[in-house]
């Protein structure tokens, strides 16, 4: 039988307009990530006190970590215009070359899972980002051409979960890359309370704080179990710790934060191949979602609080993982049991 995983994903308009509403709008109002912030503060400022644009910027981490609220605040806090793409939408070198001739002088262009895009746009996009410059190809075979065409100045900002994808001659032409990691629990709470603030939601700090322990590290899982513990409340009239308590255990969340995707894969790994190593890709299949998401999406988190290492050979449980799930080796051929039937 096959396992549905359902990993909430912020694709209705609801949701959406709610990540909105909840996006930082300045480095000030930007919680945590103090380093980066200090670093995107300092190249901002230099670049305005030369008159000039500001360096090509890489943000790199995981999904819901605050790259894109990064990439608006940049924008904003230097007083430019910002194009949104991605990665996954240039497909040709047409497509970039498109999007490249038509920016304004200054204008900021984001470029989301930049790693997604087309290897011919990739070399495009070395010549643009150094000298503001690209080469259209006329014409095929013998009588092709080039015409160069020059660009306005421009700041690319690069967003991506797999930086290690990018090649090397691109990695290099940023100016600045900034690497973000997970949140603390202190800041998350710090996240929540703007959140609730923000909502105008009567709710207290312990039922905050619970709720920044459960959120796997992420800005964009606490404003969506917020809106979850919400719906609860709203419902059943019951408020506080117990709303949240009730609220994440209906939706599979433990205390740790780990989601049924999170446990599918430690229960292959636990179960089926008694601690590891395994590889990949047979993680991947064996949970049935793509090795990319469990690479960049799943992993991270496990690997952060100690459940799981990589190795050379493969992904091995650690010993906190088999503790975390109250099974030794040899009571391994039971499943962790958070699958029901569906395995
Ligand atoms: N540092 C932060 N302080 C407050 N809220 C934050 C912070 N970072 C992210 N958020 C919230 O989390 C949500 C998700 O952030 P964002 O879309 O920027 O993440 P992302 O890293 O671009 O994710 P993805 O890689 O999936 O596109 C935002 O709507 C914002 O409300």
């Amino acid at each position: 039988m096959s396992v549905a995983i359902v990993r909430p994903t912020p694709e209705s308009d609801a949701e959406l307009a709610f990540e909105g509403a909840l996006r930082p709008k300045t480095l000030a109002e930007f919680v945590g990530q103090a380093k980066v912030r200090a670093q995107l503060q300092l190249l901002l400022q230099a670049a305005t006190l030369q008159n000039r644009t500001p360096d090509h910027i890489l943000l790199a981490g995981p999904p819901g970590l605050g790259k894109t609220t990064l990439a608006m605040i940049v924008a904003q806090e230097s007083g430019r215009p910002l194009r949104m793409s991605s990665g996954p939408a240039i497909q040709h070198a047409g497509d970039l070359a498109a999007v490249l001739s038509s920016l304004v002088p200054g204008e900021i262009l984001f470029i989301d899972e930049i790693h997604r895009m087309a290897r011919s746009a990739e070399e495009m996009l070395y010549l643009a980002m150094e000298d503001f410059r690209i080469d259209i190809m006329v014409g095929k075979g013998a009588g092709a051409t080039s015409i160069p065409l020059d660009l306005a100045p421009f700041t690319l900002v690069g967003a991506t979960t797999r930086s290690g994808l990018l090649p090397n001659p691109l990695r290099d032409r940023f100016g600045f890359t900034a690497h973000l990691e997970f949140y603390s629990e202190a800041e998350l709470e710090q996240v929540l309370v703007r959140a609730a603030a923000l909502l105008d939601l009567p709710i207290d700090r312990a039922a905050l704080a619970e709720i920044a322990g459960r959120c796997r590290g992420t800005p964009r899982i606490a404003n969506r179990l917020l809106r979850r513990v919400r719906d609860y409340s709203l419902v059943h009239e019951r408020h506080g710790l117990e709303a949240v308590h009730a609220a994440l255990s209906l939706y599979d969340v433990d205390e740790l934060g780990l989601d049924r995707l999170d446990r599918a894969v430690m229960d292959i790994i636990l179960t089926r191949f008694d601690g590891g190593p395994v590889g990949l890709n047979t993680l991947a299949v064996s949970v049935g979602e793509e090795a990319e998401t469990i690479e960049s999406v799943v992993e991270p988190f496990l690997v952060r609080i100690g459940l799981l290492t990589r190795t050379p050979r493969g992904r091995v449980a650690t010993r906190a993982a088999w503790k975390h799930f109250g099974l030794s080796s040899a009571s391994s051929s039971a499943s962790v049991g958070l699958f029901g039937d569906d395995l």
